[in-house]
């Protein structure tokens, strides 16, 4: 059985992402506030807009801290930041949802989560997505170089030199692939499995397209931010 070693930079590389991910954690207090007490459809949407807008500013800190980032081409960085903003909403939700909550509040934040003008069509695959998160119990580490993987994804639109992009993508894929063969030695499929989850995650970005048709025809309000990051009307 070859060794697997951490290298030291490769260390490094994962104090400064873990410390940043968990830097810039969500304000727990809004989905805290949608399980204290019951809204209204509206009171609700309004809700998960500001957990949107302040996770938005979530991200862009934490992907400052990314090493290298800063150093890529300034209009790489805003279509890197653009092009993974709904996916890392949903990796980040899929975190908070399946986070261990006291009995039944997942499933009354669910049903919170359900009651906000959406439409169900686009519930079910984002559920299941939540709990096939949640099954693969990540640690932190894990969580935040997924999501700095998310982010550094060399192909999405508009991204000019996608190779410098690829080389800081594969040195948090290196780093991935031993943290997974040494937490979870009895699983040497977990890391194809975590690979696999941001597969799924790709498909929320077309439900997502589609959700802000259906709230645009009931006119539900955005924030600046969002509708920037969105490309809401
Ligand atoms: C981490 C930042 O995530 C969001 O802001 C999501 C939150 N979403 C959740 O499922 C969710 C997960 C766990 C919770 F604890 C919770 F409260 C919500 C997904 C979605 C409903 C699609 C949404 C969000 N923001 C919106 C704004 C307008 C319309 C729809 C959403």
């Amino acid at each position: 059985k070859e060794k697997i070693e951490i290298t030291k930079e490769q260390q490094a590389l994962m104090k400064i992402i873990l410390d940043a991910y968990n830097r810039h954690q969500i304000p727990q207090d809004v989905a805290k506030k949608l399980l204290q007490d019951q809204y209204s459809a509206e009171e609700n949407f309004l809700l998960l807009t500001e957990m949107a807008t302040s996770q938005v500013q979530v991200l862009v800190e934490f992907t400052k801290n990314i090493p290298g980032f800063l150093s890529l081409d300034h209009e790489d960085q805003i279509a890197l930041l653009k092009g993974s903003a709904v996916e890392a909403m949903f990796l980040r939700s899929a975190q908070v949802f399946s986070r261990k909550m006291p009995k039944g509040h997942t499933e009354v934040l669910e049903a919170r989560i359900r009651k906000s003008g959406i439409s169900e069509e686009f519930m079910t695959p984002m559920f299941n997505f939540y709990k096939s998160i949640g099954e693969l119990h990540m640690v932190q580490e894990e969580q935040a170089l997924l999501t700095a993987i998310t982010i550094l994804t060399p192909d999405r639109p508009h991204v000019k030199d996608q190779h410098a992009v690829e080389r800081l993508q594969e040195s948090m894929l290196d780093v991935l692939r031993k943290l997974c063969a040494l937490q979870h030695p009895q699983e040497p499929q977990y890391f194809a499995r975590l690979l696999g989850r941001l597969t799924e995650l790709r498909t929320l970005n077309h439900y997502h397209t589609e959700m802000l048709t259906s709230w645009r025809m009931n006119d539900h309000k955005f924030t600046p931010l969002l509708c920037e990051i969105w490309d809401v009307q």
